[in-house]
Formats: structure tokens, sequence, C-alpha cells
């Protein structure tokens, strides 16, 4: 077990595919907050998502890896795919803690989960546990009245960037480039992704 202390960003998310909004979010979160890494989290199921096919675990975690492999704070974890049902984020704060216990871990959110965050599974003992950072994403403006004590807000330039845009995109046949990293543009066109809307 590594013995060394480090605060560790958690960026949590489907990644349906991984998309430079995620990777400006997660820079800006590791600077800002002052982060030692930043963990990519791929979920198995997402708990709140109404999606009914997601790309394949293996296939989405693949695309992280490729996003984030020349950047030598961010690192991927697999955590969630090796576990049964919806990914909770409490299971698996409860889970890290165990295995890490010198470690302390902040979980990365774009605005729009910073609005529905007290619905979480087990919020109250989760919110004991781990610290929030928060980011400002379109339709989704920060309230910051009633969360400071869960949540730190850290800037970004506000950009309308989702994997649904993406995938929208690439089901019409529209460019991609620069949306998401070139190595990801190349996976998802090498293996047909998105070529049909949902
Ligand atoms: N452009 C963005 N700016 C800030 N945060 C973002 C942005 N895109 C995604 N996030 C945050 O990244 C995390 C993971 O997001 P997720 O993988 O669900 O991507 P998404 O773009 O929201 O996907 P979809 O369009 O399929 O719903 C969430 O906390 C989300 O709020
Ligand atoms: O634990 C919960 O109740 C919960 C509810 C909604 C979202 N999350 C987590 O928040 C992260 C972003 O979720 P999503 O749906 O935008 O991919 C991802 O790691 C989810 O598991 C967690």
């Amino acid at each position: 077990m590594d013995e060394q202390q480090k605060h560790i960003g958690i960026m949590g998310g489907t990644f349906d595919p991984i998309h430079c909004g995620h990777l400006l979010a997660a820079e800006q979160a590791r600077e800002q907050a002052g982060l030692d890494e930043v963990w990519f989290m791929p979920t198995h199921i997402p708990p709140h998502k109404k999606r009914n096919s997601l790309t394949l675990a293996k296939h989405r975690l693949q695309m992280v890896e490729l996003a984030v492999a020349d950047h030598e704070s961010f690192f991927v974890t697999d955590i969630e795919l090796r576990r049964e049902g919806p990914s909770y984020t409490y299971d698996t704060i409860v889970d890290l803690v165990s295995q890490y216990p010198n470690y302390r871990f902040s979980f990365i959110i774009g605005g729009d989960m910073v609005q529905i965050l007290s619905e979480w599974y087990q919020y109250k003992e989760l919110i004991r546990m781990i610290h929030f950072i928060g980011l400002a994403r379109p339709g989704a403006e920060l309230d910051k009245g009633n969360n400071d004590e869960v949540v730190t807000f850290v800037e970004m330039p506000v950009w309308d960037i989702s994997s649904t845009l993406i995938r929208n995109k690439a089901a019409a046949g529209k460019s991609i480039r620069y949306l998401v990293p070139d190595a990801v543009e190349r996976y998802i066109k090498e293996n047909r992704f998105y070529e049909h809307v949902e």
C-alpha cells in the first residue's frame, strides 16, 4: 500500500464518449483545487441516466485511457466496472477509502450534477466522507448559496459540449475533431461507434 498522502480528484462519468469538456473540467479542478492526481472513473451503470444502451464498458474505458495517456497527473480506474449493479458513488468511496486510507478524495462534478447532488444515494453519509468540486456547465447555473460546505466551486470557461452532442454529430456524419482528443476520434471511427442515434 502506498503510504504517501495525496489529494485525489475523482472524475466519474459515463464517458460515452469522453470529450474535451471532461478533460478541461478535470484540468481546471486539478490546478485550482491543488489536486495531486485526477482519476477518471467510468461508470458501469450510471444511477441517474435513462439511456437504454450504452457503448460497451470496455470501449468506454479504452477511450478514457486514450484521452488521458499524455497527462502526467491523469489516471484511470476501472473500480466501478468491476462491480455489478448501479454505480453508486457512496459504494465506490467506501471501497476507495478502505483501499487507500492515506489518500483524501474529492469528487469532480459539472453543474448539472451539483443541482441533483442531494438526491444521490446515501447523500448524508457521502458528504461526510468526501468533498465535491463543482464546475459550471451551460443550462446548469451553479447555485453557490447553500452548498459551500459540500462543494468547492472552481472556474472554467463554460463550454456547451456533451457526449450527446458528440454522438449526434457522429451520427450525422459531422466533424467531431477538437471536440474529442484525436486518438478518441480515431477509435470512434475505427469501431464505427455512434453511426446511428439511439
Ligand atoms: N462541458 C462540460 N462542462 C463541465 N462539466 C461537464 C461537461 N461535460 C460533462 N461534464 C461533467 O462530467 C461528468 C461526467 O459526465 P458524462 O460522462 O455524463 O458526460 P455528458 O456530456 O454529461 O454525457 P451525456 O450527454 O451523454 O449526458 C458529470 O459530472 C458532468 O456534469
Ligand atoms: O451515487 C449516486 O446516487 C449518483 C447519482 C448520479 C451520478 N453519480 C455519479 O456521478 C458521475 C457522473 O454521472 P453521469 O450520469 O453524468 O455520468 C458518475 O460517476 C456517476 O456514478 C452518482
